[in-house]
């Protein structure tokens, strides 16, 4: 048996024979290999505007597709322990799984931080996909299937009350971007998103990649077509944190208007390139609509495996 199997079969009390490990192990592996393909296929994703891609390093000096590639490679192996985390915790009530959730997120920042020598690629992303694979590991060992509003709803019971137990403390200094913004624009970032269950995701960029999907388009366009959606609708913290909440009325309404061509239209890509070039000249970049591109293509993909 392996060391996985035997760490399942033991945290769970389930069967100690191959057989009762072996779908949780092989759940496991695979939606850990589907989280690091995630993140290998959003910033393989051209043209992101003001991100990361094959185009361009976007509105960053330090960090290019080599770096994201050395960041996903780093923390893919913690992505097996959320979701192992996730089972050990099922019979909990959803938040008391978030501390050890966060105890590994803490973990696999600290291997991001290493892979990047100090660059944070990833940290929404591990905060991200951490709750989607711990809700994963929970919902697997009550022997429900891993439908995507089952999935969010679970990730949404998880992080229940995070906000206001992060962010509301009046008298706490803010320590970060997200800490900042709240206190100033009272915008929830990550952990906003994650308390609505991947609202955004669900929403927007899922419903953007369907309706894409749903008039032809490869799955190249229909990320693209998310990725537009989701930048007319997100309120992102990275932008806010470069450029004020003007930036993000700025990007949503271009945005907007490139949504509206469609992914099918000629200069669909000619328009996604000019927004590129303009938020590079303004030092913009929407690092955490980024991460909710690779939620998407996630939860497509997930659907589509039947898991
Ligand atoms: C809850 C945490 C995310 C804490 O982070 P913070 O307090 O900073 O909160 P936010 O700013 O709200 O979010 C941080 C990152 O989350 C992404 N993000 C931003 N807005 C949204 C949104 N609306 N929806 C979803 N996700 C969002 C974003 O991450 C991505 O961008 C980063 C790279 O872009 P870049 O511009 O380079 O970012 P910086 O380097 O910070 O800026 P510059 O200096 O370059 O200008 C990268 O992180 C992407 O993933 C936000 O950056 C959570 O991290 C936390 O609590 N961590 C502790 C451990 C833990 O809980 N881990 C896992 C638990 S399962
Ligand atoms: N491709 C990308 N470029 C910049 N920031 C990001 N955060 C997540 N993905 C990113």
């Amino acid at each position: 048996m392996s060391l996985l199997a035997r760490e399942i079969s033991v945290l769970t009390g389930r069967g100690t024979g191959q057989t009762a490990a072996a779908p949780l192990v092989s759940r496991a592996g695979y939606l850990s290999q589907l989280v690091h393909e995630a993140l290998l296929v959003e910033v393989h994703l051209t043209p992101k505007p003001g991100l990361v891609d094959l185009r361009n390093n976007g509105a960053h000096s330090d960090m290019n597709v080599a770096t994201f590639e050395a960041s996903a490679a780093a923390i893919a192996p913690f992505f097996e322990q959320f979701f192992l985390s996730g089972v050990a915790s099922a019979d909990m009530p959803a938040t008391e799984a978030l501390p050890e959730l966060r105890r590994l997120g803490l973990i696999a920042e600290a291997a991001m931080f290493r892979a990047t020598d100090g660059v944070n690629t990833h940290k929404g992303a591990i905060f991200a996909f951490g709750l989607a694979l711990g809700a994963a590991g929970r919902l697997t060992a009550k022997g429900a299937a891993l439908e995507t509003v089952a999935l969010c709803g679970e990730v949404a019971a998880i992080a229940a009350g995070i906000v206001a137990r992060d962010l509301d403390g009046a008298n706490r200094t803010a320590t970060t971007a997200g800490e900042y913004i709240y206190r100033r624009y009272g915008i929830r970032g990550a952990r906003g998103e994650a308390e609505s269950g991947f609202a955004t995701v669900r929403e927007i960029g899922l419903a953007a990649f369907r309706a894409a999907r749903s008039h032809g388009a490869g799955e190249e366009r229909c990320l693209l077509a998310a990725l537009a959606a989701l930048l007319a609708q997100n309120a992102d913290t990275n932008l806010i944190a470069r450029g004020g909440p003007e930036a993000t009325e700025y990007v949503r309404r271009e945005a907007e208007a490139i949504a509206g061509l469609g992914a099918n239209a000629s200069d669909f890509i000619a328009r996604l390139e000019a927004l590129d070039d303009a938020l590079i000249a303004r030092n913009l970049s929407p690092g955490g609509t980024a991460d909710l591109v690779g939620l998407t293509w996630f939860f497509a993909r997930l659907e589509s495996s039947g898991a």
